[in-house]
């Protein structure tokens, strides 16, 4: 089943005032919702600026004060509300969690990210999120009135195998909370949304902070929608020999 609906992404400014990024992401979704959004989707790390040197210094537990805000923002505006992500702290570890919201302001999901982020382009980027951060262990789908969602977090998206095994669920959009950065942003962030979309014909949507030069990490933007709604025409679907191959999950049969 997939009803129609509305979604909103919101590319979210982020500062280093954390009060300031959740009063501001409160009015958004409020914003979104007036008019007439039902699924609203902020940023990875919407409360605090991207960073391992940031991460400790701003994590939370779950429940906590911004996971707080981001239920009340559910629930005063009647919204399924994907929370972007935060640093979050359990058991002496920090995570990179994205939690999920029922219109009810009930919590329906936590996704810590999966993958870390640890790359080195030399003269451009480098970056290790496993110098602080452990990765989550769990796929991360819900359910909504009007279809079931496959969530993931920024390099995530570049886990093909994640976005097919979320499809093969009943997944009919993918989120993903993400900050790409100015190296791989313009050659990757547009062209991964798409091909997840293509290879599973689904929709794809990703929410990034605003881009702010003066940021340590300058955050690409370019928060997008992606549609490959073409199941009937290109029936890819029943076309696969499932007798050649397969995808399958460590945690198959357990979610
Ligand atoms: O995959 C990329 O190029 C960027 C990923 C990223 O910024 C992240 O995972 O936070």
């Amino acid at each position: 089943m997939f009803c129609k609906f509305r979604l909103a992404v919101i590319q979210l400014q982020v500062s280093s005032v954390k009060a300031d990024n959740l009063s501001r992401a409160r009015r958004l979704v409020k914003e979104a919702a007036g008019q007439g959004s039902k699924v609203v989707v902020l940023p990875e790390c919407f409360n605090s600026p991207y960073g391992t040197n940031f991460f400790s210094r701003y994590a939370e537990k779950i429940p906590g004060e911004s996971t707080q805000v981001l239920s009340e923002a559910a629930k005063e505006n009647q919204v399924y509300l994907v929370g972007g992500s935060i640093p979050e702290e359990d058991g002496g570890k920090l995570f990179n969690t994205c939690t999920v919201f029922g219109p009810d302001g009930e919590v329906i999901l936590k996704h810590r990210k999966i993958h870390l982020f640890d790359i080195d382009i030399p003269g451009k980027i480098r970056f290790q999120e496993s110098e602080t951060l452990s990765a989550g262990n769990s796929l991360s789908v819900f359910d909504t009135s009007f279809c079931k969602v496959g969530v993931g977090i920024c390099y995530d998206m570049r886990f093909a195998e994640l976005a097919q095994l979320y499809s093969r669920k009943g997944c009919q959009l993918l989120v993903y909370p993400g900050a790409f950065n100015m190296t791989t942003g313009p050659t990757h962030w547009e062209l991964l949304q798409r091909a997840r979309a293509l290879d599973n014909q689904v929709y794809v949507a990703t929410a990034s902070p605003a881009r702010d030069e003066t940021a340590s990490y300058v955050a690409w933007g370019h928060s997008t929608v992606y549609l490959a709604d073409v199941r009937q025409q290109i029936p890819i679907t029943s076309q696969r020999r499932n007798d050649l191959y397969a995808v399958t999950s460590a945690q198959e049969g357990s979610s």
